[in-house]
């Protein structure tokens, strides 16, 4: 069962017994062995399920609870905080430094992924403004250095490997030793796939390990091994001492949890999951956060942070938003920040409630609507783009002519500019909230950005969080209101400019328009 199908399952199972008419015990032990059964499938080690069960039961005793106490509430919790337990490894991973050369070496067995993480986690630490690089130790597998390279070329990431050189660790040495001359910060070596018997490769992987010392070793696991993670993690730990574990491919394992809870009961850490054959698709891993999303609650910490590591242009947005304007070209820039966020059936996970909303429509429909969007803006004059929209009620010619040129129908610019009158509206709403949040931001003398981050995901699955696992939907009205003035809560907001392409979009409506619902006043007008 795939990561999301298990979500599913267990937060129907919690919301069809916290939305029945009878909430009672024989009601709960059905609950508890629905949410039992889809870790099991999820090929769940049966011993960790069981203690699940039984703290769930233990914590959400019916005979010894008094009257008046919040049952749905406790049930909620109760089964949030196990899960969280289950997939908990307790451990805290490396924290690479900055100006200083950080050693990463990867392991693991053939196919896992590796290469493919190696050039991940640089770009991933590009992105956090580290100076990365990769070296390609792999010397067995003919091939593999054209496809670090291949990989490394396309996220521009720096690279050293040898066509010619056989013996992986004078390989790894020099590449090491040169990237460190350059004082480069992320120095990442990729190493053969092994098999578990192939003694002569492990023996390799120890001399590369004595040869780079590395600070940090990464072993790479498959997801879809589900519970035997924890014998071949066992097998590598007799080999070479690793000190993080990174689980790929958990988009299409049906055994992603069995392998996600394998390992933490190890306490290994887990830093990071590959969440696909994407460049971007690779996630930090952290219990909470990733329950959270697991569940539909959002993972709002996660968004803020992805969203700031594209380094999006906000900064004429976020003026226009401070004093109150929202132009066209504004929506534009919005748009195609979007586009760069990667698929959207991502976002929506990171978004308390988002991917209910989204039901039913694929990346493929959401992008090409999109896509037809900027369309219509490129189809517009500077005059126009820079416009409050108001000419096109003027002459409603222009519509004509920008669907003519854009190769979309009237009907959809008439909706483009609904939406863009909806938005600017926000932004002159907004105008006093930015202020006040900056005033906050300013008065906690920049803060610690961690606690800030926590402390909306806090917020966000207050509103959210509950409203996901009672199955109904997080008010994103007010999500974005609180977004608009975030200084009410007393700070710990954090920068608006952060949440990028989401600053000030409305993103219910803006779901609800991809969805091809028209918003109101739109009429049949458009020719097709
Ligand atoms: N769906 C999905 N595919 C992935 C993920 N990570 C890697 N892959 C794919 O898995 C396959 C193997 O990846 P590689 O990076 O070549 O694996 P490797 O461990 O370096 O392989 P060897 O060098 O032979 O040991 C490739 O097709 C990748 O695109 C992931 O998170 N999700």
């Amino acid at each position: 069962m795939v990561l999301q199908d298990l979500g599913r399952r267990i937060n129907t199972a919690v919301s069809d017994l916290t939305r029945s008419a009878n909430l009672d015990e024989k009601a709960f032990d059905s609950m508890v062995k629905e949410i039992c059964n889809a870790l099991i499938e999820a090929d769940v080690n049966i011993k960790l399920v069981a203690t699940l069960r039984n703290s769930i039961k233990r914590t959400v005793d019916f005979k010894h609870m008094a009257a008046g106490v919040n049952k749905k509430r406790i049930i909620q919790k109760a089964v949030f905080h196990e899960l969280v337990k289950l997939v908990d490894p307790h451990a805290e991973p490396f924290k690479p430094r900055k100006s200083k050369p950080n050693v990463i070496m990867f392991v693991g067995l053939q196919g896992s992924g590796k290469t493919t993480t190696c050039t991940k986690l640089a770009r991933w630490y590009s992105a956090r403004g580290f100076k990365a690089c990769l070296v390609c130790a792999d010397t067995f597998r003919a091939g593999a250095f054209d496809q670090l390279k291949q990989n490394a070329t396309k996220a521009k990431i720096p690279y050293y490997g040898s066509h010619t050189q056989t013996d992986p660790v004078i390989v790894a040495r020099e590449g090491v030793e040169k990237f460190k001359k350059e004082r480069f910060e992320i120095i990442i070596v990729d190493t053969s796939g092994r098999h578990r018997q192939e003694k002569d490769l492990f023996d390799e992987m120890v001399q590369i390990q004595d040869a780079v010392t590395p600070d940090q070793t990464i072993m790479v696991l498959d997801a879809t091994i589900g519970q035997a993670a924890e014998a071949q993690s066992r097998a590598f730990k007799e080999a070479a001492d690793f000190g993080a574990i990174v689980i790929t491919k958990t988009d299409g394992a049906a055994a992603g949890g069995g392998a996600i809870s394998a390992v933490a009961a190890t306490h290994t850490p887990i830093v990071f999951i590959g969440t696909g054959e994407h460049m971007l698709d690779l996630e930090r891993f952290s219990p909470q956060p990733f329950v959270s999303k697991l569940l539909g609650m959002g993972d709002v910490a996660g968004l803020v942070e992805h969203v700031q590591s594209l380094k999006l242009d906000q900064k004429d947005t976020m003026k226009h938003i401070a004093s109150g304007i929202f132009t066209i070209k504004d929506l534009r820039d919005q748009l195609s920040n979007i586009m760069k966020m990667g698929p959207l059936s991502k976002m929506a996970g990171m978004i308390p409630g988002l991917s209910n909303m989204m039901g039913g429509m694929d990346d493929e429909e959401g992008g090409a609507k999109l896509r037809r969007m900027i369309y219509i803006c490129d189809s517009m004059t500077e005059k126009e783009l820079e416009s409050d929209g108001k000419m096109f009620v003027e002459q409603p010619t222009r519509m004509t002519r920008i669907a003519h040129g854009s190769g979309t129908s009237v009907r959809e610019v008439e909706e483009l500019l609904t939406q863009h009158r909806m938005m600017a509206g926000m932004a002159k709403k907004m105008k006093g909230g930015m202020a006040n949040m900056q005033k906050a931001q300013g008065a906690m003398g920049g803060g610690n950005k961690q606690q800030q981050l926590a402390a909306m995901q806090k917020r966000m699955q207050s509103m959210g969080g509950a409203n996901a696992m009672g199955g109904g939907m997080p008010d994103l009205g007010a999500m974005m209101k609180m977004l608009g003035g975030g200084a009410r809560g007393g700070g710990g907001m954090p920068d608006m400019s952060a949440l990028g392409g989401m600053g000030g979009m409305d993103m219910a409506s803006m779901m609800k328009m991809m969805g091809g619902g028209m918003p109101p006043g739109g009429g049949g007008r458009g020719r097709r």
